[in-house]
């Protein structure tokens, strides 16, 4: 049933020397979550866990007669980790640990979630996260596809375009790479008429690592990208 816990539940900086406690929440937590088995054995994550504490801010949930039910782990900008163990769900842990990560990243923050884990994507929707991007997983050590989720913080809309500049200056990098690219083809090439086959395949390419935009979406935006590029190289041969 849910109660309030707050009576009953006490919120503090962990303490050096929690790593084991840490772990064994974070590994109960998972185990009962829709979730990918972890990759690593107990010893790891308590290992682990005791380096994050010298570097990372770590608060704990002691529950009355549990002890330590659960934790969040935050650096700047960023939700890491949030885990209640089973023994204390439906208890408001997990909120209460939750409006504790907002009051000390008051301008947003964001996490990422494994995208099988709908209680945890519940949870966050109902607490004023939003999803971002989904990935295919190949980047985290699981492979299995995530969610970015983030908390847009007291500005959202500073804190969103902060997000939108960050992945600005990493396209614009990869513009100006993917130009000289095209620039440098250029020589190699009997003719100045353009390759329709090849852009098909390159569009094709670029809907597979963004499905959501749609191949004829990227099609459009390739045939842009494509164009100023050529243009830019006609101009600086
Ligand atoms: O691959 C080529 O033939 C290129 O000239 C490069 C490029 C591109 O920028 O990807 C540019 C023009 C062509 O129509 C097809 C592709």
């Amino acid at each position: 049933m849910p109660t309030d816990a707050s009576a009953d539940l006490w919120l503090r900086p962990a303490e050096p020397g929690e790593g084991a406690a840490l772990a064994a929440v974070h590994l109960a937590a998972r185990r009962a979550a829709p979730m990918p088995e972890p990759v690593h054995d107990p010893a790891d994550v308590t290992r682990w866990l005791s380096g994050r504490l010298e570097s990372d801010e770590v608060w704990v949930a002691d529950l009355a007669g549990h002890g330590v039910v659960g934790y969040a782990r935050l650096t700047p900008g960023w939700l890491d980790d949030l885990y209640v163990a089973p023994v204390a769900a439906r208890r408001g842990v997990g909120s209460a640990l939750l409006d504790l990560v907002k009051s000390r990243l008051p301008e947003g923050f964001c996490l990422w979630v494994f995208a099988s884990n709908a209680p945890a994507r519940a949870f966050y929707a109902r607490h004023g996260l939003v999803e971002l991007e989904a990935t295919d997983g190949s980047a985290n050590e699981e492979g299995a596809p995530d969610v970015r989720m983030a908390w847009p913080g007291a500005d959202p809309l500073r804190f969103l375009r902060g997000l939108v500049d960050d992945v600005d200056a990493q396209l614009g990098d990869l513009l100006a790479r993917r130009a000289a690219l095209t620039r440098a083809i250029q020589p190699f090439k009997g003719s100045t008429r353009r390759d329709p086959g090849r852009e098909r395949a390159v569009a094709e390419a670029l809907a597979a690592r963004a499905p959501e935009l749609g191949a004829e979406r990227l099609e459009r935006i390739a045939h842009v990208i494509i164009t100023e590029s050529l243009e830019a190289a006609a101009e600086r041969p």
